[in-house]
């Protein structure tokens, strides 16, 4: 499935004025692919990624398509259901419910739809995939910053995702936890699920096959490998 953003525009409303956060953002992903998503706090990182998810809603004139499908002017519905089918979403803030456990927060966005059995089949294998094995009936706020993102990691891969959205995927982790988290995104990448990620971590930045750089909003640059880049070599 390939991913079209163009001409993506983002505004906000406050009580105070209309803050304009992204402007004419244009970009294709082609299938397999992973793309980086850098710049500096508050240049639009995480409202690209929601806009690409259908989340959040950008102006008037944006389009992001799946294929030739777009996404934007589909009914609220067919947007949920396509979210539920093909997209995973890693959150800064992680977005757990308090009152579940992980193995239950990991399960809940397909508790409705797929089998109880299978899903926590499925839960399980995660959980321990990202070293939560022995967290799993813990509640998040047993949790540390660490385990709740890992957590958070589980519960965005439990419907098999063709598009991971990952915003800051290893903000919290320490080195050995951040080198397993991007394992596992190499090894899903590797069987074929698009990665985006926001990420300000340099060990981050040198995996995936394109990066874009956000500077107040707007697209500063479009290039292949990071690995490449020498404005992140060290
Ligand atoms: N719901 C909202 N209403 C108004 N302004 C918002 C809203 N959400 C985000 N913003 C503003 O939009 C700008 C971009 O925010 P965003 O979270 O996309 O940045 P970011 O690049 O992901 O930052 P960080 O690296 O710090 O996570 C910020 O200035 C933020 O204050």
């Amino acid at each position: 499935m390939i991913l079209h953003v163009s001409h993506l525009s983002k505004t906000y409303q406050t009580a105070a004025e209309e803050l304009q956060v992204l402007q004419e953002i244009s970009f294709s992903v082609r299938s397999g692919e992973w793309l980086t998503i850098i710049g500096p706090s508050g240049s639009g990182k995480s409202t690209l990624l929601h806009c690409i998810s259908g989340m959040t809603k950008p102006d008037k004139g944006s389009s992001v398509k799946y294929d030739d499908w777009e996404l934007l002017t589909t009914k609220e519905e067919e947007q949920q259901t396509f979210r539920r089918k093909h997209i995973g979403f890693i959150y800064q803030d992680y977005r757990l419910f308090d009152q579940f456990t992980v193995l239950t927060n990991t399960m809940l966005p397909l508790v409705p739809y797929e089998a109880k059995d299978v899903l926590k089949e499925r839960a399980t294998a995660l959980l321990k995939q990202v070293g939560l094995g022995d967290r799993m009936h813990h509640v998040p706020s047993q949790l540390s910053g660490g385990e709740k993102q890992r957590a958070g990691i589980a519960r965005a891969l439990i419907n098999q995702p063709a598009y991971l959205l990952c915003d800051e995927p290893t903000g919290n982790l320490d080195e050995k936890n951040r080198d397993r988290v991007i394992e596992l995104l190499k090894e899903l990448n590797n069987g074929g699920t698009n990665i985006l990620i926001v990420t300000h971590d340099k060990e981050m930045m040198t995996h995936g096959h394109q990066t874009i750089e956000l500077s107040y909003g707007k697209q500063l640059q479009r290039d292949g490998a990071k690995g490449n880049d020498p404005l992140y070599s060290g």
